[in-house]
């Protein structure tokens, strides 16, 4: 049997606790993440969700994970259609992150931002720092969320040099190195 968990600080072990849905998200809350509108269009219809647990998988084929609930809006027309885009998001999009964060009927979020569409049908943001057009290839469901993995059919490098980072329940701004 593998010891107790020691404390950072060196303080003595301790028996740990159960780990609450609390505890779990207090702890995942001291992890930055970048910010991302995961789109799809096709016969489920267009819908798009905020998204921070989204991560790459391997270069070979280049695949990206996404983890969607199971009860979000989103979920049907995700999984009827079969692709995504994902939109990573850049300083000033705050709002657009917001309003695609819930509750918002899916066409009323689409009337903010400039959307283009991608190959695979899914809407791209225009102005997003980096978009990953993608084929979802599996699957996996997980407690209370589906893992989908995305095969990257696609990308297109913003402009923007400043990176939307969500940290402590707060949206803050990562500035990448200027080309002077
Ligand atoms: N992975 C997710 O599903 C996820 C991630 C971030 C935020 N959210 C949702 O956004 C809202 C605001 O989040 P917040 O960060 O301000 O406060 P919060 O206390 O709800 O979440 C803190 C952190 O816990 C993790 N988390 C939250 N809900 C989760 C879930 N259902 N499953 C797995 N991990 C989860 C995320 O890393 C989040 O940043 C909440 O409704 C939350 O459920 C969901
Ligand atoms: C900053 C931030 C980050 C995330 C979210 C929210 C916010 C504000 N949400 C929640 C998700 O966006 C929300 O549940 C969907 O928009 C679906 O809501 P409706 O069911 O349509 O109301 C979210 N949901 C999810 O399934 N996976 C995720 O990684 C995240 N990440």
């Amino acid at each position: 049997m593998s010891p107790p968990c020691s404390p950072l600080d060196g303080a003595p072990a301790t028996p740990p606790p159960a780990v609450t849905r609390e505890g779990f998200r207090n702890a995942m809350a001291r992890l930055g993440a970048a910010v991302n509108i995961v789109t799809t269009d096709g016969p489920g219809g267009r819908h798009g969700f905020t998204a921070s647990a989204v991560c790459s998988v391997t270069d070979s084929p280049p695949t990206l994970l996404v983890c969607l609930n199971k009860g979000s809006s989103a979920a049907g027309p995700v999984h009827a259609n079969g692709v995504v885009c994902i939109n990573t998001l850049a300083a000033g999009h705050e709002p657009l992150s917001n309003l695609f964060g819930g509750r918002t009927p899916p066409e009323e979020r689409f009337a903010s931002g400039t959307w283009r569409v991608a190959a695979t049908g899914a809407p791209m943001l225009v102005g997003a720092v980096v978009a990953f057009d993608c084929r979802i290839v599996r699957t996996v469901e997980v407690g209370t969320h589906n893992v989908l993995f995305c095969e990257v059919v696609g990308v297109a490098e913003g402009g923007s040099n400043e990176s939307l980072i969500y940290y402590s329940r707060r949206y803050h701004t990562l500035s990448g190195p200027t080309d002077d």
